[in-house]
């Protein structure tokens, strides 16, 4: 068995996105992934998906070169490799990201987010290559199942007149009767018995009055609401004070860390993040100040599934909880979240996954949720399939951009409805 990389093929591509709600804005009707092929001398071939913005295709490029020659299986080497790749200062600055979404933004957490495309891509070619599912290379799934969460957002109905976009059928929510229509919806089609509720969008007490009546159509199911660090710390203690006995749990009510353990420690609403803990340099800081009670890990962001599997223990030792985070992903992104998640002990909480907002996919099978769960695939590697017509339509949809939804900005979608909107300052109430 040669298990040499001999050919690696970056295909970065554009799906369609509905009119999400955000506090940054609205997502764009298409959004960018970058779709990763590793090819072994044998003629193996592994998948990866991570982020597709220009910062991340810059550094994957040179990184793909690198690659080829080496071993699958040499994945501790690939941070090393990565470090040897140069990242834009411009495309980095220390502070939230530009988009204000996915916490800090450092040139390290943008290699890992690449890193993390071709370790699930090694992965699945080892896997291929040895008969064995992902899972088992991750030293064994300790659940058959993996449970996932609805994740709500407030929407239009379409994107503004006159753009370019997919029609989707799930209608408007700006409202809490929208959003609990929406729920029904999730629940019926997937099963899902967790709702999470993306926030920052109306005022606070418009969104307090939506998971209420959540709670009054759904009683007993775990709710989440998630306003990305749009809440001054006094408004999130009201918030978790209105929301407390129906809350799984506060996602980022406020931005940073210490914000973040300031509310904490004064309300018994556990606080989850993705945001104030996204790379191994925050922990410390945040779990010593009892900041956050659960992490949302992503395998993009950390580094992949070894890294991921190492912040779970982690997080284990400190007795933080951990869930899984997950923004606009296919079907790759979704195995490779089942496979990882199969294998950590104590995951309490059901996972993020924007899945279902996705109607278009580069597999020839889309992964499915029964009663709310992926069962964890049990073929060679990640146990998903490339359909190369479709990939090929989706980056000729690339192609053919003119740029400006290359680079994924939530506000300038907006402004498309509201001109001279930018995104609000933070707090934003
Ligand atoms: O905090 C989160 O869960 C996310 O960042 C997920 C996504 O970025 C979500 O907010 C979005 O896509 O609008
Ligand atoms: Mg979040």
């Amino acid at each position: 068995m040669n298990l040499t990389i001999a050919d690696v093929r970056l295909t970065p591509i554009l799906v369609a996105d509905p009119p999400l709600l955000n506090t940054q804005g609205v997502h764009q009707p298409y959004t960018p992934r970058l779709i990763v092929e590793v090819e072994t001398a044998d003629g193996v071939t592994g998948l990866g998906e991570t982020y597709g913005d220009t910062k991340y295709l810059e550094p994957a490029r040179p990184f793909a070169r690198k690659l080829v020659g080496r071993q699958v299986t040499d994945l501790n080497g690939l941070f090393a490799l990565a470090d040897e790749v140069a990242v834009d200062r411009s495309r980095v600055s220390g502070q939230v990201d530009v988009g204000g979404l996915r916490g800090v933004q450092t040139a390290d957490k943008l290699r890992l987010s690449v890193v993390s495309g071709f370790e699930v891509a090694c992965l699945d070619a080892l896997g291929k290559a040895l008969g064995l599912p992902v899972h088992t290379l991750l030293g064994g799934k300790v659940r058959d199942t993996v449970e996932y969460s609805a994740y709500l957002f407030y929407k239009w109905a379409g994107h503004p007149a006159g753009v370019r976009a997919e029609k989707d059928d799930w209608g408007a929510a700006v409202d809490p009767a929208g959003v609990v229509e929406q729920a029904r919806r999730f629940k019926e089609t997937y099963g899902f018995t967790s709702f999470k509720l993306k926030g920052g969008v109306f005022p606070p007490d418009e969104e307090i009055a939506a998971v209420r009546a959540l709670a009054e159509a759904f009683p007993g199911h775990p709710l989440r609401l998630d306003p990305n660090g749009a809440w001054s710390v006094e408004t999130s203690l009201r918030v978790a004070r209105e929301l407390g006995d129906v809350l799984e749990y506060l996602e980022d009510p406020t931005l940073g860390t210490a914000g973040m353990a300031e509310v904490a420690a004064r309300t018994r609403v556990p606080l989850a993040t993705n945001m104030c803990v996204t790379t191994f340099a925050e922990i410390k800081e945040a779990f010593t100040n009892d900041a956050v009670q659960v992490v949302l890990s992503d395998h993009h962001y950390w580094g992949g599934l070894h890294n991921t599997r190492q912040l779970a223990a982690i997080c284990r030792t400190f007795g933080v909880g951990v869930s899984m985070h997950s923004n606009t992903h296919l079907g790759i992104s979704l195995a490779a979240m089942t496979h990882v998640a199969s294998t950590v002990p104590d995951l309490h909480h059901a996972c993020d996954s924007h899945y279902p907002w996705q109607s278009e996919d580069v597999l020839t099978e889309r992964l499915t949720f029964e009663a709310g769960k992926v069962a964890v695939p049990d073929g060679p590697g990640l146990g998903v399939e490339l359909d190369r017509t479709r990939l090929a339509e989706l980056h000729r949809r690339w192609l053919d951009d003119d740029g400006s939804l290359r680079d994924r900005d939530d506000a300038a979608a907006m402004r498309v409805a509201e001109p001279g909107w930018t995104a609000p300052p933070v707090p934003r109430w």
